[in-house]
């Protein structure tokens, strides 16, 4: 995200910030992604004139008939607030990697979490690695969607990758790490990386036997 210009922020706007944050964050649970200002003033019960004053110390935030976007105001506030946002992940393939990764669960960095785990194996759903719940493929789309899930990563080997890939994709997640070197097919708007550990290590011997 760009910087904003936030210039210094008077008393009176920093003390409505926090119930500004709060109803912003219940927009967006609801699914909200835009509102106006005198829609949000019914929420908040401040004068929709006192909003839009205190959201102009922030910079250019909405624009006139359009209103402002929900989770940029949440990004822009959160910042101020020095409120920290997590996001919330998906793991697909809860195997050999796939457990190793749940149970290191990203511990040494607090912005990232794994919540859910999915793998076709009907052995393992109802079961948990840690407190991460292991579902079956059928509870996928009402998982993702109920938790609000866009990152997703994914160990199924190259061999099923695709299958996986598309029913996240197609229950709303735009952003998946493949740990599978096979490529997959994805539409434009969805980005997938690749975590390809044999390739690292073959280049890593490459330097070390010809430099
Ligand atoms: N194990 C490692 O150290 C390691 C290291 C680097 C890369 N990889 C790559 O990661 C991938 C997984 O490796 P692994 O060792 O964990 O394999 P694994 O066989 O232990 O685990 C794969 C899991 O995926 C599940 N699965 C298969 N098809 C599925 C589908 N369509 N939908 C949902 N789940 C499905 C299986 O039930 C299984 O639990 C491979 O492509 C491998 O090359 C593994």
């Amino acid at each position: 995200m760009e910087e904003t210009q936030v210039k210094k922020i008077p008393n009176a706007t920093a003390k409505r910030l926090p119930l500004y944050y709060r109803n912003l964050k219940f927009l967006e649970e609801l699914g909200t992604c835009r509102i106006n200002s005198s829609e949000f003033s019914k929420l908040v019960q401040v004068p929709s004139a006192t909003i839009r004053k205190d959201f102009s110390h922030f910079g250019e935030l909405g624009r006139s008939g359009y209103g402002y976007e929900v989770s940029y105001l949440i990004s822009v506030f959160s910042q101020t607030l020095n409120v920290k946002e997590v996001t919330k992940l998906a793991l697909v393939g809860a195997g050999n990697l796939g457990k190793a990764l749940l149970k290191n669960n990203f511990r040494r960095n607090d912005d990232l979490v794994i919540t859910c785990a999915f793998d076709n194996n009907e052995t393992l759903s109802g079961t948990t690695v840690g407190e991460i719940p292991i579902y079956s493929m059928k509870e996928l789309t009402q998982q993702i969607k109920k938790r609000k899930i866009g990152t997703a990563i994914s160990t199924v080997p190259s061999k099923y990758s695709q299958n996986a890939i598309d029913l996240l994709v197609n229950s709303g997640v735009t952003a998946i790490l493949n740990f599978a070197p096979g490529r997959v097919k994805v539409p434009k708007h969805v980005h997938v990386h690749y975590i390809d550990l044999t390739t690292e290590l073959q280049t890593l011997v490459y330097f070390n036997e010809n430099m």
